[in-house]
């Protein structure tokens, strides 16, 4: 049995995390952590990890970056295992999250889905190909209450792509604000906000008369919280360390 606790409890990954793990027999959610406190049928929930009453197997996080340090605290103190989903880090939180993998395990990865992590590979494939002569640009669609823009995978796939090329692209995310053409080494990423679209992503490599896109789609929050909890019971048992999906398929 694991036992989680979820960071991010009150949102809506919060939710289906713990309908994903409720539906399951070998975890279950112990506690969650969030903003205000709500009392959840099976659970409570505390403002921060410090007021948890007991140490879980492994805490999933989906809220927010300005909740790393206090849960970085918690779980190098307590030595818990520590699985995050939520977007937006500056490169120093990145840094952060890197540093403490050398004392705990945690696994850290912009999208829990099987289907965006083979999409990397496939972009990485067809960069390798065409990524000297076509360009390339990014266009990522989410519902209107995302915070963060890019997307976390958006620049996922961006950075799979420029390491395949060397790092030799750099990415613009506005045309608006300047008039010349578009130089050879950009990755155009761009992001649109609407309704309830649960998550779309598209790399186009774009050549003379021809193009090829490379496209994922996300039906339901669910299949996120599939992949966390499958993430958390897999990192309950694993030394320290940075884990990704790829250590899921
Ligand atoms: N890796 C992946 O596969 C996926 C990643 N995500 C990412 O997960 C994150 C959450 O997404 P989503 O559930 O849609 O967002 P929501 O806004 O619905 O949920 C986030 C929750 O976290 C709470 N919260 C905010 N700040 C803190 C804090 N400092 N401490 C504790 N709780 C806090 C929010 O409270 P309040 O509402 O009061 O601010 C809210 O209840 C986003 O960064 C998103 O990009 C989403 C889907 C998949
Ligand atoms: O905020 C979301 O909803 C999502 N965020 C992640 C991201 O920023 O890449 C993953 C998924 O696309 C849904």
């Amino acid at each position: 049995m694991t036992n989680i606790v979820i960071c991010g409890a009150n949102g809506k990954m919060g939710h289906n995390i713990y309908n994903c793990a409720d539906e399951r027999d070998d975890c279950r959610v112990i506690a969650g952590i969030d903003l205000y406190t709500k009392q959840y049928a099976d659970f409570p929930i505390f403002e921060t990890p410090a007021q948890l009453p007991e140490k879980p197997d492994v805490i999933i996080d989906f809220s927010n970056p300005a909740s790393l340090d206090g849960l970085l605290d918690y779980c190098l103190s307590t030595g818990t295992p520590l699985v995050i989903g939520a977007t937006g880090y500056t490169d120093e939180q990145i840094a952060k999250i890197r540093s403490a993998a050398q004392q705990i395990p945690v696994f850290f990865t912009f999208n829990m889905s099987l289907g965006i992590n083979l999409l990397v590979e496939l972009a990485k494939k067809a960069a390798s190909v065409l990524g000297d002569s076509f360009d390339i640009e990014i266009v990522e669609k989410h519902h209107n209450q995302k915070i963060d823009a890019p997307s976390g995978t958006a620049i996922m796939l961006a950075n799979a792509v420029n390491e395949t090329l060397d790092n030799s692209k750099h990415y613009v995310y506005d045309r608006h604000s300047r008039r010349q053409k578009r130089e050879k080494s950009e990755i155009g990423m761009h992001a649109i906000r609407g309704g309830t679209i649960v998550g779309e992503h598209d790399v186009i490599f774009a050549g003379h008369d021809e193009v090829i896109t490379l496209s994922h789609s996300a039906a339901s929050k669910a299949v996120f919280a599939a992949g966390a909890v499958n993430a958390a019971v897999f990192l309950k048992d694993q030394p320290a360390g940075l884990y990704d999906m790829s250590k899921l398929v």
